[in-house]
C-alpha cells in the first residue's frame, strides 16, 4: 500500500528531521532531486537536436516568496551550471528566497521581469504546501503568455488545495510534478490529480518520520496480488464463490448483460442472474444461471443490485430482497436511488454493503452533492449508513466507515462511457463474492477497472462498455503477474 500525506504531516515530519541535519540540507536534497528529473526530461524533449539535453535549453522559473520558489531556484542554478540559458521571474513583487536568488545569479541564471516569450522547460515554483488555493494575478498573466514546451510543478502544481485535491480558484496544469518525501493528496484527488499530470517521488529522507496512516491511501498492483484468493486445487466452482447479479429490466437489457460480464471477468466460478432480462443474459452469456427473481436463485456469496432494473415495485423487491439477506451487497444506479426515496431498507440491513455513486445519486442519498473535498464527501456519507462508498469520478475514491479514504490510480475520462459503471459492478460483486471484504474488493475493482480501461482504449482508440468487459481478464493476468504493472496503463 501507498499513500498521500497531508502539507501538516509532511510539516511535523520535516520537523523532526530537520534538526538532525546541517542547516538547509533538505532544501539541497529535493534541488538536487528536481534538477536530476529536469534533466530528464529536457533529455528526452531535446532528443531530435543531437542528444542535447540540459545544454543550450530555455528554463523559464516562476518563483514564489517561499521555500518551495527556493527549491525551483536552486535547482535552477543546478541546471544553469550544466550550461541552460534561465530566467527566473519573482511573482510575487520581488519577494523570493534570497540565498537560492543568489545562487542562481552564481551560476550565471538571470533574475527578470521580463522573461522570454517561450522556453524548453518552465518551472512552476510558485506555491508550495504552504499556499492557499488560487495564483496570484502576476502568476496567471505569465502563465498565459509564457509558451512552454514542457511544465513542471515543483513539489504541487501552484493553486490547487493540497490536502482534498480540490481546485476552486486558478491553477497550474502540470504535464510533471516533482514532489519531495512523499506523495500529497492532490496528486491523486480531485481535479488537481489531472493538474498534476504524471508524479515523480524524490526522497529526501522523511520516510522514518511520517505519520504511520497516511491521509489517503493508494492502490498499488501488489495490494491486489496480495488480497487476491486464487484457487487451489480443493476448489470448485462453488467455493471459488458465486456472485448474484439483480439488473437489467425489458427497458435495460443491456445493463444486465454488461453487468454479468463484469462479474465473469472476476475471480468467482459461478454467476447467477435474477431478472427480467434472463433471455439476453443467456443469449450472450451461456454459462450464467438465470432465474427471474432474487428470492428464486440459490445460495450466493455476494450480490449485486440496482443496475437498469427501474424504479417500479418488482425493483423494489429486488433491492429489499438483496438486503434481507445475510450476503454482502453491492447496491448501484437504480437501487441508489431507491434507496434514497426509502432509507430505511438499507437501515435494517445487517450484512456488508458497499455503495457505488456518482454525483448524482451521492445527492440523493446525502441530501447535497459531493463538496469540492471528494474524498471527506465520500467519507461521510460512509460514516452517515455505515456502508463502503465507491464514488465514482476520474479519480475514484473509495471511503468505509471508520474513515480510510483510497484513491484510485488508474482511470481515465474515457471511462465515462455509458454501461461502464455496470461492468465495475459486476467486477466488484464478484470480488466479494470470491471472500474479499467490501473495501478492498470496491479499491481492487476500481483499480483493474482503470487498468482495463487503458488497455481498451491504448492508442486513443474510443471504448464502448463491452470493449472495457472484454479487456478486463488481460488486467488482471496483469495484475496478478506482476507485469505491465504501471499504473494507469
Ligand atoms: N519545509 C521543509 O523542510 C522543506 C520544504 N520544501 C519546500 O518548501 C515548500 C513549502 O514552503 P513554504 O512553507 O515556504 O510555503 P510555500 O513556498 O508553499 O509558500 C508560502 C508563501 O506563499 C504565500 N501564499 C500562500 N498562498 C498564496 C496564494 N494563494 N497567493 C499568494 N501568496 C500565497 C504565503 O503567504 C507564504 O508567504 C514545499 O512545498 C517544498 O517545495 C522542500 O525544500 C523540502 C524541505
Ligand atoms: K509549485
Amino acid at each position: 500500500m501507498n499513500g498521500a500525506w497531508s502539507s501538516a504531516a509532511v510539516r511535523r515530519a520535516e520537523a523532526e528531521l530537520m534538526p538532525q541535519l546541517p542547516p538547509g540540507t533538505l532544501m539541497q536534497r529535493a534541488a538536487a532531486g528536481l534538477a536530476a528529473a529536469c534533466a530528464r526530461m529536457l533529455k528526452t524533449l531535446r532528443s531530435d537536436q543531437g542528444g542535447q539535453g540540459v545544454y543550450g535549453s530555455t528554463v523559464i522559473v516562476l518563483a514564489g516568496p517561499g521555500d518551495n520558489g527556493g527549491d525551483a531556484l536552486y535547482a535552477a542554478a543546478r541546471l544553469a551550471r550544466r550550461g541552460a540559458r534561465v530566467f527566473a521571474v519573482p511573482v510575487m513583487r520581488s519577494r523570493v528566497h534570497p540565498l537560492a536568488a543568489a545562487a542562481l545569479t552564481q551560476a550565471g541564471g538571470r533574475l527578470t521581469s521580463e522573461p522570454p516569450p517561450s522556453c524548453d522547460l518552465l518551472l512552476d515554483g510558485i506555491l508550495g504546501i504552504g499556499g492557499r488555493p488560487g495564483l496570484p494575478d502576476r502568476a496567471v498573466e505569465l502563465l498565459g503568455r509564457i509558451k512552454s514546451r514542457i511544465t513542471v510543478a515543483v513539489d504541487v502544481p501552484s493553486g490547487v488545495d493540497v490536502d482534498t485535491g480540490s481546485v476552486p480558484a486558478s491553477a497550474v496544469a502540470a504535464d510533471h510534478t516533482v514532489t519531495f518525501g512523499v506523495r500529497k493528496p492532490c496528486h491523486v484527488l480531485g481535479a488537481a490529480a489531472l493538474l498534476s499530470g504524471r508524479v515523480h517521488l524524490v526522497d529526501i529522507g522523511l520516510s522514518g518520520h511520517l505519520d504511520p496512516h497516511p491521509m489517503v491511501r493508494i492502490a498499488e498492483a501488489g495490494d491486489l496480488v496480495e488480497w487476491w484468493h486464487t484457487p487451489g486445487p480443493d476448489d470448485d466452482k462453488y467455493t471459488r464463490g458465486v456472485a448474484g447479479i439483480a439488473a437489467g429490466s425489458a427497458k435495460y437489457p443491456g445493463a444486465a448483460v454488461l453487468a454479468v460480464s463484469g462479474a465473469l471477468a472476476g475471480p468467482t466460478g459461478y454467476v447467477r442472474y435474477a431478472g427480467s432480462a434472463a433471455d439476453q443474459v443467456r443469449r450472450r452469456y451461456a454459462e450464467a444461471v438465470c432465474t427471474d427473481t432474487v428470492k428464486e436463485a440459490g445460495r450466493v456469496q455476494a450480490w449485486l443490485v440496482g443496475p437498469g432494473i427501474g424504479a417500479d415495485e418488482s425493483a423494489l423487491s429486488a433491492v429489499r430482497d438483496v438486503l434481507a439477506g445475510a450476503a454482502p451487497a453491492v447496491i448501484d444506479a437504480d437501487a441508489l436511488t431507491l434507496i434514497g426515496e426509502y432509507p430505511s431498507i438499507l437501515a435494517g440491513c445487517e450484512a456488508p454493503v458497499v455503495l457505488t455513486p456518482h454525483d448524482r445519486e451521492f445527492e440523493r442519498l446525502y441530501g447535497s452533492a459531493p463538496s469540492l473535498d471528494r474524498a471527506g464527501s465520500a467519507a461521510a456519507l460512509a460514516k452517515r449508513l455505515n456502508c463502503t462508498v465507491l464514488l465514482k469520478g476520474h479519480h475514484t475514491v473509495v471511503a468505509d466507515a471508520d474513515g480510510t479514504v483510497w484513491a484510485n490510480p488508474t482511470g481515465r475520462p474515457a471511462l465515462a462511457t455509458a454501461g461502464s459503471g455496470d461492468v465495475l459492478a459486476g467486477l466488484l460483486t464478484s470480488l466479494m463474492a470470491s471472500g474479499m471484504d467490501g473495501v478492498r474488493a470496491a479499491v481492487a475493482a476500481a483499480y483493474l477497472h482503470g487498468k482495463a480501461g487503458g488497455i481498451a482504449s491504448a492508442g486513443h482508440r474510443t471504448i464502448t462498455s463491452t470493449d472495457v468487459a472484454r479487456a478486463l481478464p488481460l488486467a488482471i493476468g496483469q495484475v496478478l503477474s506482476g507485469g505491465a504493472g504501471q499504473a494507469g496503463s
